[in-house]
This record gives C-alpha cells, structure tokens and sequence, in this order.
C-alpha cells in the first residue's frame, strides 16, 4: 500500500519507463477506462475514495500492461503524439492526487466533527477570547454557564457577563496576566446569579500564539467550583466541627484523666496511710502484746513490788537518792553486791518517776544467753538469723517510753557495749536484720554487782559506757553493813511467806534474830529471804525456827580491802560447801541456788567468778 501521492508516483515512474509506442497506445486506454460507466466519473461516486482510488489504479494499470507489447512494436508517432498522452498520463495523476486530497479533506472533516462533538460536549466550559476578552468561541458548557445560546455569546465581551465591577476588573486583570506572562493563568470569578445564587469559576487561561499576529487567541477552561467550594467549606466545616468535638472531648478525657490521676494518687495515699496505719496499729499491738506477755512473765515471776524494807542509816541514804532522782530522766546506775535489793531499788525508782504508767522492762544480761541478747535488746526481722523465725520487738522498743532496767550490765559482751552507748546516747538503733533505725525514749537504769571500774581498768568494760551509765550511781550496801534492817527484814519475809503458805508465825526469838545478824550474808537480802522462806516452811509452832546452820564464829566483816579478800574467800567456800551439800545440783527444788538464795544464772557467774568448777 502507499498513500495516494506515493502510487501517483509509482505510477508516474512505471509510464515514464513505458515505450513511446506503447505509452500512447496506453492513453486511449486509460481514457476509455475512465469513460466507462462504472469508471472514474460514475463507479466512483457511490464508492469510499480509497476504493475508487485502489480500483482506478489496478485497472489503469492492467490496460497499460494489456497494451504495452503493441505499444512496443509501434515506435511510430511524432512528438506531440507522445506529449499529449504524457498530457493525458498527468492528468490521471492528477484526478488521482485529487481523490487522495479529497479522501484526506473527508478523514480531516470526520476528525474535525468528531473533536467539535468533544469540544461541545465536553463538561468544562471552554471559551476562545481575543486579546481584549470578546468571546470568539465557545462550546455548549461555556454557553450553559453563561446561561445563554451558543450562537448568542459570539462576538460578546466575556466581561459582561460579570456583573460585579471588582469581580470583573479581575477578570480583565487575569487576561493581562495571561497576554503577559506564559504558561497557563489561574483565577476564580465569583458571581451572583439572577436567582442570587453566588456561583464561583475557576478559569484556566493561556494564550495561543503571538498577540496581534493573525490566528492569536486566548483559550480559557471555566469550571464552575461552587460545588467543589461548597463541598470544600462543607469538608472544612466538619473538619473544623470535628476538631472542636475532638478538641472537647480531649479537654472532657484530660479533665477524666486528671481527675482519674488525682483519685489513684489520693487512693494511693489513703492505701500508703491506711498501711502505714495497719504497721503502726500493727506495732502497737505487738507491743501491747509484748507488754501483756511481760507484765504477765513478772506477775508469773513474784517480783516484789513492795516497799522497801529498812530504816538503817545505809538504806535511808538510798531512800533519799531515789527521792532525788526518781522524777527526773537521768539514767541511774545501782551498784551493789548480789541481792541487796538493786532491783527493788530500780522499781521504786521508776514507779516515783513520770514515766510509772509505762512498764518498766527489765533485762538481765546474764540470764540470756550471749548470742541473744542482741535479739532481745534491739528486737530483729524475721529471718536475721538462722532459727528467727518470726519478727520480735525489742526490749528497748518495749520500754519505749518508759524504763529499761539493764541488770548485771557489766555481763554484757563488748561488741553489744558499742549499740547499747548509741542508744543511751541517741535513743537510736536498728532491729537485727533491719537498715531501719528505730527512735526510742527510754529512761536507763542500769546495776552491777561488779567493779565497773575495775572491769573498765581491765577493759572488759567500755569506758565511754561506764561514763554514760554512771550519771547518778546508787550504791546499795551488802546486809552485813545495815544488820539493824534484819529484824524488819525477817518481819516483812515472815508476813509474805505466812501469806504464800497459810501460816501462822508470830515471832522469832532474840537469840535467832542475833544469829542472823551475826551471819555476813554473801547473798544478802535474797539470801536472808530464802532462808526464812525455808524457816516458815519448817517451823511447826508460832515462833519462827531457823533450819540453815550458819557458822556464826566467822568474824563480821567490813568494807576494807583485805577484809574484801576475806569476804571473797568466804564466798568461795560458801558457795562449795552448799555446792558439795546439794550434790554439785544447781537448779531446782534442793539446788545450790535456792538455798543460796540466788538466781541459778547469778550463781553459775559468782561460780566462774571464784573459779569454781566441778572436778
Ligand atoms: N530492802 C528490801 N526490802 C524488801 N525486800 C528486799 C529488799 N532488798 C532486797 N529485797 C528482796 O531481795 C531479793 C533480791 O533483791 P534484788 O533482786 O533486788 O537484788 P539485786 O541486788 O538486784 O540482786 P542481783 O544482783 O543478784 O540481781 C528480792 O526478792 C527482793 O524483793
């Protein structure tokens, strides 16, 4: 195939290589084709150009071929023979460049149709302006927005159709731009309607060609935005809306959530004081606990808390002592042999102080067992050590605000000297197996049957210690040094024992009496109360009858050093000789304790404090 031009010149070329002869005998041929009914002229009318043009050609071609040997054997013919059929060969060339043409006009004018019918239909108003805004073109939208015939809007300036002066000097501003600045220009236009309806356009405008040079034209899109618009302030309505709801409710849930925060918060605290409540009532019950179990351990244990007994000059002094310090906070210490009465002395002490509402806790330190006392002192958690248990309160966190009554203090290991200083000190220490420090407000009272200062020389005793404890010291002297309380003593025993066992003593003679002052009384006031505990529960008639033999020829003894020595013999054997009496049995009914009338703890110490060991 080829286009209509190509095959003229295919034909062109293969009539030019034909002979003269056969050229000419080819005209008549040709003409007559087309002279033909059906040819050219007739044929071709009811057919397409492409077919008339394809058909025109095969049979021109055809007769040239069916003619071409004639023609070759005819080389006759003069010179304008051969030009007239060239003639006539140009023509048909012609008439067929001119059926080309003329298909190539229909294909144009079917196309032009074709993008006429999109121009018109197209849903955007298009508009063709002149350099000066006159509407040249338009298609049927354009028409349809300005809300006239098409026909109707040619030659008319686009500017009248604006009603408003400043909408339209924009307009007039927006076509300078387009004549003035290349590529395509933006504006929208905002109209009123007959029906007041505020209408907006959106118009796309760009300039085609030279301005003043022919074939010059502004093409502009209207699009008619207002429903894009209204959609548009519709969206950022509900968007705006939605931000103010969003907005309220974040302010609503800020509100909740702080709200919500500050009642966790006060829950929390409520939970933190409730618990802190729950620990406090906790401790308070234990310590009430506590104190119940130990009031109940000394009623249990027949403390007595009576008066003391004597009128001696010696005991008048410690009455006047305990008068003096009673009411203060000063820690008090009570020296004195074993069983003078220091812890009569200490009760009477705290029950004239303002503190005798409190209980007065009491600790001997020799009674408990080295690796205990600690626990029991400062108390400890549960699990401070192997076997703890259970959590314990201490006694010093029992005697809170009350007395500690720190018996044989000079028993007390070294290592526990050290917490028990910061507690005198600041009221401050921690329960074993606690970082917790406990604050305490206790009045300390302290005894020793020892030479706290001699155990201080042989630094078995802090010094510090020893400072602090010996703010007020009472010394309580043995019995042997006060005998004129004997008499008043045995009385007192006499009632409590006649009391405890249902009898009825009424007297003792003045020979026994004398034999009991007589005796040195290495246990003193305990010893002596033993000793008519025993009487009262031997004798049979009303006068009191002494059972232990005393060996009454031994010289009475006095404070002096080397009668110290004496006295210190003296107890050796005495504790042997009952030693030996009872068997080397300590405790119990018939041990060497009782009828020393000592605590079997205080007896195993006086034991290794002589050198007394079983052999
Ligand atoms: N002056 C007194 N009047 C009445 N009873 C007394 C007197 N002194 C001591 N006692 C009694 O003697 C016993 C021993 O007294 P206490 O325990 O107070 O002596 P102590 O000096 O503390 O002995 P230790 O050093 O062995 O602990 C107690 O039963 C106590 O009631």
């Amino acid at each position: 195939m080829g286009s209509p031009r190509q095959k003229s010149r295919a034909f062109r070329r293969s009539s030019n290589g034909t002979p003269k002869g056969n050229r000419k005998q080819a005209v008549p041929a040709l003409r007559q084709f087309f002279a033909q009914p059906g040819g050219r002229s007739v044929g071709n009318k009811d057919k397409s150009p492409a077919t008339a043009a394809g058909e025109l050609r095969q049979q021109a071609e055809k007769k040239l071929r069916a003619t071409a040997e004639d023609l070759q054997a005819s080389r006759a013919g003069d010179r304008s023979q051969r030009l007239s059929h060239e003639l006539e060969v140009h023509q048909i060339e012609l008439e067929m460049q001119n059926l080309a043409l003329r298909q190539a006009q229909q294909e144009l004018e079917l196309s032009l149709a074709k993008y006429a019918e999109l121009f018109d239909f197209a849903p955007v108003g298009y508009f063709a302006f002149d350099a000066s805004g006159v509407i040249r073109e338009v298609n049927l939208a354009g028409a349809r927005l300005l809300g006239i015939n098409r026909s109707e809007a040619a030659a008319t300036p686009f500017a009248s159709y604006i009603a408003d002066p400043g909408e339209r000097a924009r307009f007039t501003r927006h076509l300078a731009d387009v004549l003035h600045e290349p590529g395509v220009q933006r504006c929208e236009i905002r109209l009123t309607g007959t029906d007041g309806k505020v209408v907006h356009w959106q118009l796309q405008s760009v300039a085609v060609g030279a301005p003043g040079k022919k074939g010059f034209h502004v093409f502009c899109s209207v699009v008619d935005g207002t429903l894009a618009r209204e959609l548009k302030a519709q969206l950022q309505k509900a968007h705006d809306n939605l931000e103010c709801v969003v907005g309220e409710r974040t302010e609503e849930l800020t509100r909740a959530n702080a709200q919500l925060t500050r009642e966790i918060d006060e829950r929390k605290r409520a939970e933190e004081s409730l618990k802190n409540a729950l620990a406090e009532i906790k401790g308070l019950k234990d310590r009430l606990l506590a104190e119940n179990i130990y009031l109940r351990q000394e009623a249990a244990g027949e403390y007595n808390f009576g008066e003391i007994v004597g009128q001696s000059k010696a005991i008048t002094h410690v009455f006047t002592q305990v008068k003096q310090v009673a009411p203060m906070d000063a820690t008090v210490l009570l020296l004195g042999e074993t069983g003078t009465g220091k812890g009569v002395v200490a009760r009477a002490i705290h029950s004239n102080s303002s503190r005798k509402d409190r209980p007065m806790i009491t600790v001997n330190c020799t009674a408990l067992p080295g690796n205990l006392i600690e626990s029991e002192l400062f108390g400890r958690e549960k699990g401070a050590f192997t076997g703890a248990n259970a959590q314990q309160i201490g006694r010093f966190e029992l005697a809170h605000r009350g007395t500690i009554f720190l018996d044989e203090i000079g028993e007390m290991p070294l290592e526990l000297q050290c917490k028990l200083l910061r507690v005198i000190q600041d009221g401050e220490f921690e329960r074993l197996g606690s970082p917790r420090t406990v604050k305490v407000d206790v009045r300390i009272i302290a005894a020793s049957n020892k030479n706290l200062e001699e155990e201080v020389r042989n630094h078995r005793f802090r010094e510090d210690l020893f400072y602090r404890l010996n703010v007020f010291p009472i010394t309580i002297p043995p019995l042997r040094q006060r005998t004129e309380d004997i008499p008043r003593l045995v009385e007192h025993f006499i009632a409590k024992f006649n009391k405890k066992n249902g009898k009825k003593i009424q007297s003792v003679s003045r020979e026994t009496l004398k034999a009991l002052q007589q005796y040195q009384w290495p246990g003193n006031v305990r010893e002596l109360e033993s000793v008519v505990e025993r009487a009262v529960i031997t004798t049979q008639g009303p006068s009191l009858q002494i059972v232990d033999r005393f060996d009454l020829d031994r010289p009475a003894m006095s404070t002096t050093e080397p009668q110290t020595k004496a006295l210190a013999e003296l107890e050796y054997d005495h504790i042997l000789g009952v030693l030996l009496k009872t068997g080397w049995r300590i405790e119990g009914k018939n041990g060497a304790a009782g009828l020393l009338g000592l605590n079997p703890s205080t007896l195993r110490a006086r034991m290794r404090k002589c050198g007394i060991q079983r052999k």
